[in-house]
């Protein structure tokens, strides 16, 4: 069955727009908690996938942390209401006004990514007489087995640290009255669509932790397995609530976690996918050569995702009912021969004027429009 759209609201509004289903959003934001509260779990939504303020609200409400990666996610996530201590503060390039930020405004934890900059978080937070909570972020060198672009845990990404320079770095917050040492944070990937690469996380963690164990590092308070549980972009009415209660439980059963620790999480794409979608406007239908061209007012300005990673969201015309199928290719209007959502689509036979939705959009949509070609950003349905 397909989502229920408001169509005579989406009628009388300027589009391309995002809608939000936040029913669908609260369902989610339910199940996770219920399948955490069960292990003990802590989630901090990372706020990347969608910023957009009455997410974010909705989010915070529900008694999530917010992951950030950067002052202006940090601001946008204290304004809707998370709590400083709740928020953590990943990226590899921070900048000393964004540590300040971080510092001045008191947040649980700087994800830390290299040796120069826990250098500089202690010099700042020497120079504000703060003492900066961090957690050291490794890079695993899994493979998370997703788009080339959205791996994020293989020695040939910018991410993380070599497990080599850890001990040090540990032994450095231990000695620093700026610093304190709180965890290690980990994160492998986006969409990533099977269990296996957890699994290995899994057992890459209990390794870590075994080895700076011997080597006297016992004061590991929390580990942070940072995000990237994939969704069902081909059928998101199938699966509307992504499959969390294995994907905790994987980790309930194969990490070994010590006395206390606290294990975190930093889903994104899990959270909001499936509640969002791009509608768009039919702005012309064109007879190409052996081709069926429906130009919609939506481009790869408002969800860039397929030009970007070839990825491909769902297309329905949520205004030809009882029409007869054929096919099309989906396009906007941006000068660029990328900017296109969909080859050889069926659809209900599409006319100018019919409202197209482009589905799983909540994620790394809205958050990612730009301005391109001078085009207005696209509007906002949440509701
Ligand atoms: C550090 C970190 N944490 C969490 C996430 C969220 O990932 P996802 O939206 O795939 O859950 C990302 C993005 O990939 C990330 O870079
Ligand atoms: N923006 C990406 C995911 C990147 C995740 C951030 N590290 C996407 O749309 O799939």
């Amino acid at each position: 069955m397909s989502m229920k759209f408001p169509i005579e609201r989406f009628r009388k509004a300027a589009t391309p727009l995002y809608y939000y289903d936040m029913e669908l959003l609260q369902q989610t934001l339910d199940k996770i908690k219920g399948s955490v509260s069960r292990y003990g779990f802590n989630v901090h939504y990372a706020m990347k996938a969608n910023a957009n303020p009455a997410i974010l609200r909705r989010i915070s409400e529900a008694g999530f942390g917010a992951d950030t990666v950067s002052g202006g996610e940090i601001a946008a996530a204290i304004n809707a209401g998370f709590k400083a201590e709740d928020i953590v503060f990943a990226g590899v390039g921070k900048t000393d006004g964004e540590i300040l930020l971080g510092l001045r405004e008191g947040i649980g934890c700087f994800n830390v990514e290299s040796a120069q900059e826990l250098e500089i978080i202690e010099q700042l937070a020497l120079e504000e007489r703060k003492v900066a909570r961090v957690a050291l972020r490794i890079n695993p060198n899994i493979d998370a087995h997703t788009h080339h672009y959205i791996t994020t845990g293989l020695e040939e990404n910018k991410f993380g640290l070599d497990i080599s320079v850890v001990p040090q770095m540990i032994q450095k917050c231990m000695q620093s009255k700026a610093l304190s040492f709180v965890g290690l944070h980990f994160h492998i990937g986006s969409q990533i669509t099977t269990l296996e690469p957890y699994r290995m996380l899994c057992e890459r963690i209990n390794a870590i932790q075994n080895d700076l164990e011997q080597q006297g590092m016992t004061s590991i308070k929390s580990i942070n397995v940072g995000g990237g549980l994939g969704v069902d972009y081909d059928d998101p009415d199938k699966h509307p609530i992504a499959d969390f209660d294995p994907y905790f439980a994987l980790f309930h059963n194969h990490l070994k976690l010590r006395d206390g620790q606290q294990l975190h999480f930093e889903l994104g794409r899990a959270v909001v996918a499936q509640c969002g979608s791009l509608i768009t406007r039919v702005i012309y239908v064109k007879e190409g050569i052996g081709k069926r061209f429906a130009i919609v007012d939506a481009g790869m300005t408002d969800l860039i995702r397929p030009a970007l990673y070839q990825a491909h969201h769902k297309i329905e015309n949520l205004t030809g009912a009882g029409r007869e199928l054929r096919q099309y290719d989906v396009v906007g209007p941006i000068c660029e021969s990328s900017d296109v959502f969909g080859h050889d689509e069926m659809l209900p036979e599409v006319h100018r004027g019919d409202l197209i939705a482009l589905r799983s959009a909540g994620a790394y949509g809205e958050v990612m429009a730009s301005r391109y070609n001078l085009r207005s950003l696209p509007g906002c349905i949440a509701e």
